[in-house]
């Protein structure tokens, strides 16, 4: 039914910023209106769902459970799918192939107006002509609520979001920040099941989007309720997510509590997608395997990885993983000398890149803010194997044999 494309686009690329509503956005946000049920809590389940554009397969089965009062963040690279995702959830795109399923009910067919969904765009779609106490009101006078529930809802939400000495004003007189809590103020008085983000945050300059995720932080914890977003920016789900989903070219590539995608990464393209610097990546040939892991060499030097190894493994390439800041100056069961070209200094690291000399052998070291070092000099760094991931051909992880903290592991279960 492909009912809007509000942003006028083909997936890549960032979205335009406007503030006036998109005509059939108009449609859309009118039609999304509360549905009776707990508050804020819904339950979806993906199954199999499938999305062609004519014969492109842009999301290949997806499997997915979202349980009540989850925050989850959907993130991965320009035209990987998330949005097309988040939409086809909504109701504003049509699914090919699969199920969708709220609480238990197949909504595939339902138009967005009966799925429960509240949907928070990165263009806010405000109306400026209002003000906004009746941006905030508007799904609820479409549905003719009485004035005095009307009001404490909206007074609610507007308390919520610290908008109550703003309720007066007119969107042009507001922030940037300020008009994005007036959009998602307009999703908690219609008090739905799900809320569904698409990069709410884009259009914000880097210090009021780090303020605008601690709100919404907030805002999760406040509400409890079940959130889904899409994201671009890794930080944001690291930050935000009880869990997250990475997709890369239609597919799931993991989905995990944020700390777990960072020390177990199922595969190079997750290791290289979470964590920032990336992950450095080197080739070496397995020399062995033993109960204590895989023995890799690496232009002569050798090192034992603590990770299951599996059988027929001697002789054959593999890559090894190493994020930047598990660098040190000095020696490491792998020694490393590099000729930094490019030397950033961060105050709190400093970060230097060097080439390894093979093609696309880049290397990354993010070192303390006081660590000697000039362009061109040569440095001395060393790896600690216990830091290391190692990947087969396919670029599928051996599972590692980190050893984690109590605390550490804590951190993995949100539940916990
Ligand atoms: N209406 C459409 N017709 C044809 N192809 C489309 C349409 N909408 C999206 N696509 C394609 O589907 C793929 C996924 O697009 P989608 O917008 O979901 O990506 P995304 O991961 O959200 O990317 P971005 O971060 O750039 O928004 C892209 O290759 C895009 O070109």
């Amino acid at each position: 039914m492909n009912v809007i494309d509000s942003n006028g686009r083909a997936g890549c690329g960032r979205k335009t910023a406007h503030t006036f509503p998109h005509p059939a956005l108009v449609f859309a946000e009118i039609r999304f209106l509360p549905v009776a049920g707990e508050r804020y809590l819904g339950q979806l389940n993906l199954n199999k769902v499938q999305k062609f554009y004519g014969t492109y397969e842009v999301l290949k089965s997806i499997e997915l459970e979202v349980k009540n009062g989850e925050f989850v963040v959907f993130v991965g690279p320009s035209g990987c799918g998330k949005s097309t995702l988040l939409r086809m959830i909504a109701g504003l795109d049509e699914t090919t192939a699969g199920d969708i399923v709220i609480d238990g009910k197949r909504v595939n067919d339902l138009p967005p107006v009966k799925r429960g969904i509240a949907m928070v765009f990165q263009s806010y779609a405000l109306y400026p002509h209002m003000t906004v106490f009746e941006n905030i009101a508007f799904p609820l006078r479409v549905e003719k609520m009485p004035e005095e529930k009307l009001k404490a809802k909206v007074e609610h939400a507007a308390r919520i979001l610290h908008l109550d000495q703003r309720l007066q004003q007119k969107p042009g007189m507001l922030s940037g920040g300020q008009r994005q809590r007036v959009a998602i103020g307009r999703a908690i008085v219609r008090e739905p099941k799900i809320f569904l983000f698409d990069e709410p945050l884009s259009n914000l300059d880097a210090a009021l989007r780090a303020d605008m995720r601690i709100e919404l932080a907030k805002l999760h914890r406040q509400l409890k309720a079940t959130m889904i977003y899409v994201t671009h920016d890794q930080v944001e789900a690291m930050t935000m997510a009880d869990r997250i989903v990475v997709l890369n070219a239609g597919e799931i590539a993991q989905t995990g509590a944020p700390l777990e995608l960072y020390h177990k990464p199922a595969n190079i393209f997750v290791a290289g997608f979470i964590g920032n610097p990336k992950m450095n990546f080197l080739p070496v040939t397995c020399t062995g395997v033993s109960e204590a892991g895989v023995e890799i060499d690496y232009r002569g030097q050798t090192a034992l990885v603590p990770v299951t190894p599996r059988s027929g493994m001697a002789g054959r390439t593999l890559t090894l993983g190493v994020r930047p800041e598990h660098i040190q100056t000095g020696s490491g069961d792998l020694t490393l000398t590099v000729n930094p070209s490019v030397i950033e200094r961060l105050g709190a690291h400093t970060v230097a890149y060097a080439s390894l000399g093979g093609e696309g052998e880049n290397y990354c070291a993010m070192l303390p803010g006081t660590a000697a070092i000039r362009p061109e000099q040569q440095v001395k760094t060393g790896i600690r194997a216990a830091d290391c991931h190692l990947f087969d051909e396919n670029g599928i992880a051996f599972e590692r044999r980190v050893e984690m903290t109590d605390i550490d592991l804590a951190l993995f279960d949100p539940a916990a």
